[in-house]
């Protein structure tokens, strides 16, 4: 068989790179030893040191085009780009004005059919002459998303094109997936667009041998799912995902009464309408989902919540400003002040990230130690119902509102029981992106609330935030 030659991926030349392949993005203004530590800007991730670049296409919410196609080689600004968005009427317009100096920018729009949703993945295809990368991530296509906050970033291998030789057994695993059915559930994702131009994406999709990748894909789209599809997508599918591939494989059902109250962390950037408490949707739906209870008895649910406080935004890098990119409404945040008890820092000493306020999005399972991880999730999806789903009719349809995409790390997909989380950083441990145990907020200190004034004290860039 045609022996497929390795080609030397520099990504892995970055120490501690492999095997998770999970980075953060480089922060301007803290000391560079940090920023080599697992971390990328946009213009490494499109560099020519990749290969040859035929074609891209970039999923996100919000763009900002000329600075976009800056940030790719300048021999590669002619190359054919497909932007995948969910604007709308006067941000479509605005989209296409900015759009109409580059003739090889396609648009595709995601059906939006549900009131209230947003496309808020954010995704990379880049299709090289050796094969097509993808790269899931938490960074808007803006400026201020890559320069002075924490974002995360996956970033697969360049997965090589199926070799036409009938011999090559290597590929023969269906359609060349990887055990972890990575591009079943991509394809499975994309399809729900039911667009064109994503037909070509998801015809080189199939064409190329996955079949490396270690990492499982969590997505959400618009939609009601029941029957077949009822665990498809949203929390449904992190639960079919995480339940079958740690409790029970690995540590028996005897101990699974020890691993009960394992702590699970939530980390976002925003937070939706939850209800008037949290039987009504956090610990009913989406924390049974995460702590797969399905023991009779019920019992205080470890749930941790990192958000940042109003000091953490005020004395973060970018100031005050940060918090414009931490939309909790006031709206929501008044009718729900029993999460507040919930709530823990932003604190990333060990990651030198404690003023890089965090727009990543991430979800973990925990020992009581805090030294082993069960499972880790980097994701779009901040914590709501919009987001994750919300079940109807008795539990037998999941309603989800918009398109999200993350990846999940599973220690059987990396031969091992549990991922460690050890002290020194530069050991093996797992890159998780802030310290923990995490840091319950003090007694005066009180969520960051996007639509009201703070004054009475100046931030970092000796600031004060007056919305209107
Ligand atoms: O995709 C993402 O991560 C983001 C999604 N919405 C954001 C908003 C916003 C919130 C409500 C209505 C319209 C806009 C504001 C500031 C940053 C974001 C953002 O970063």
């Amino acid at each position: 068989s045609t022996i497929q030659l390795k080609r030397y991926d520099p990504i892995d030349k970055i120490k501690h790179s492999l095997p998770y392949r999970f980075f953060l993005t480089t922060v301007k203004g803290i000391p560079d030893e940090n920023n080599a530590l697992n971390a990328l800007s946009l213009k490494e991730i499109l560099s020519t040191q990749h290969g040859q670049l035929i074609q891209s296409a970039q999923f996100n919410y919000m763009f900002h085009i000329d600075w976009l196609i800056e940030q790719y080689p300048s021999e590669f600004r002619q190359k054919p780009l497909l932007i995948v968005h969910g604007c709308k009427r006067d941000e479509l317009a605005s989209l296409k004005a900015e759009c109409s100096p580059y003739p090889k920018i396609e648009l595709c729009s995601a059906d939006m059919p549900i009131p209230f949703g947003t496309h808020h993945t954010k995704m990379m295809f880049l299709l090289y002459t050796e094969g097509i990368r993808i790269v899931i991530h938490t960074s808007n296509l803006i400026p201020q998303d890559w320069n002075q906050k924490t974002q995360g970033i996956w970033i697969s291998p360049i997965f090589p094109k199926i070799s036409k030789t009938t011999d090559d057994y290597s590929t023969t695993t269906a359609n060349s997936d990887s055990h972890t059915n990575f591009k079943r559930d991509l394809l499975t994702y994309l399809d729900r667009y039911s667009s064109k131009q994503l037909q070509f994406w998801m015809q080189t999709i199939l064409e190329h041998d996955m079949s490396s990748a270690n990492v499982h894909v969590i997505s959400s789209v618009p939609g009601r799912f029941t029957g077949g599809d009822f665990q498809k997508f949203g929390h449904l599918k992190l639960r079919q995902v995480t339940i079958y591939c740690t409790l029970k494989t690995y540590l028996g059902i005897d101990k699974q009464e020890q691993y009960q109250s394992w702590p699970i962390v939530g980390q976002f950037s925003s937070i939706g309408s939850l209800g008037k408490d949290a039987d009504q949707w956090l610990e009913k739906e989406f924390l049974t989902t995460l702590k797969q209870l399905n023991s009779s008895y019920l019992e205080k649910p470890e749930l941790k919540l990192i958000y940042p406080s109003v000091e953490n935004v005020r004395t973060s890098l970018e100031g005050y400003k940060a918090g414009g990119s931490l939309p909790y409404s006031m709206n929501t945040a008044m009718r729900q002040p029993w999460l507040n008890k919930y709530l823990y820092q932003w604190h990333s000493d060990y990651r030198n990230r404690t003023h890089a306020s965090p727009h990543i999005k991430t979800y973990l399972r925990t020992s009581n130690d805090y030294k082993q991880l069960l499972w880790f999730l980097v994701t779009s999806a901040n914590l709501s119902k919009a987001a994750w789903g919300s079940l109807e009719k008795d539990n037998t349809q999941l309603f989800i509102r918009s398109y999200e995409i993350g990846v999940l790390f599973l220690p059987k997909n990396f031969s091992c029981s549990s991922f460690p989380i050890l002290d020194d950083k530069i050991s093996d441990s797992f890159p998780i992106p802030y310290d923990l145990p995490p840091t319950k907020y003090e007694a005066k200190d009180k969520p960051w609330i996007v639509d009201i004034p703070y004054t009475s004290q100046r931030d970092s860039h000796d600031c004060t935030w007056n919305p209107h």
